[in-house]
């Protein structure tokens, strides 16, 4: 089926609408495929996790969602906006947690939540109402006004998400949001990706930590080598089942006991700004 750039057709996967498509969507770098003929649909309210080792692919997907690097063949959407013909259209429809996630250390939470806000659309919500939305993604009310240059990872993760609630975001991507976390604060996270996805967004996350994608997938992709090898329910799977399923794909034969990604891989690499 011809898929136009702009006047597309909302496709139906089994979980409603999609609101993240990738189609055929391939990525090389110099000859060398970074992302092999992607095809993916993530409905409202879904929780996507895609697994995979180092270099499988996983960042590269989410920034062609993001329209940070554009696809060498292949299409992404986000609804039904085309990512490279209407990058802002499909931006606008996002909120973006990076792996660090960056705000203006001088502004406070609340602040930062206006810009970022105030970037998206004209209405300017009232401090209260931006108090509001951070406490409600967890920030903690005595951090609300002071500035963003004290918070912690998890509490900056806080204003992405009260940004996501704020203006609706169809779609929140995640990319390992749990690395450096404390088991409280990954908890809190989760909880909170929860509520996006309650709320009706589609949420694609790639992660390395088998715990949170038990705790709250709905659908695990596995990719290995800028292929999506599996694609497969999570409802009801424990950790160990998740583990049984990575360990399927990646332990080289005959060894033991083959290293499982850490919970806590932190890369010190800055993230690209945060998107509104
Ligand atoms: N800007 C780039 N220039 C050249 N090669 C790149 C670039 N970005 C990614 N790659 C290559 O594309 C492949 C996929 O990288 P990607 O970052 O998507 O993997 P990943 O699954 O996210 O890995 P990780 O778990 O380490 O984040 C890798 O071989 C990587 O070296």
């Amino acid at each position: 089926m011809h898929l136009s750039h702009t006047v597309r057709r909302r496709r139906r996967c089994p979980g409603g609408p999609a609101m993240l498509t990738a189609n055929k969507l391939s990525k090389s770098y110099g000859g060398a495929p970074a992302l092999d003929a992607l095809d993916l649909e993530v409905p409202a309210g879904e929780v996507f996790c895609l697994l995979g080792p180092n270099g499988a692919g996983k960042t590269t997907t989410l920034n062609l969602f993001l329209g940070f690097t554009r696809p060498s063949s292949g299409a992404a959407y986000v609804g039904a906006a085309h990512v490279e013909a209407d990058p802002l259209g499909a931006r606008r429809k996002i909120a973006y947690v990076p792996e660090q996630v960056r705000l203006y250390p001088h502004l406070s939470g609340c602040e930062n939540l206006a810009y970022f806000l105030g970037l998206s659309q004209a209405r300017a919500p009232s401090s209260a109402e931006l108090s509001r939305l951070l406490t409600a993604a967890g920030l903690p009310e005595g951090a609300v006004h002071r500035p963003a240059s004290g918070y912690s990872k998890g509490m900056r993760q806080k204003v992405v998400l009260a940004l996501s609630q704020a203006k609706r975001a169809a779609a929140l991507l995640l990319d390992e949001p749990t690395s450096g976390l404390d088991p409280g604060a990954v908890r809190e996270l989760c909880s909170a990706i929860r509520r996006e996805s309650d709320r009706g967004a589609a949420v694609l996350m790639v992660t390395h930590d088998l715990g949170a994608v038990a705790s709250i997938a709905r659908r695990i992709g596995v990719m290995k080598a800028g292929r999506l090898v599996e694609v497969t329910s999570a409802t009801g799977v424990s950790e160990a089942e998740v583990i049984a399923l990575y360990r399927r794909h990646f332990d080289p034969p005959g060894d033991a006991a083959p290293p499982l990604p850490s919970r806590s891989s932190a890369a010190a690499a800055p993230a690209p700004e945060v998107l509104s």
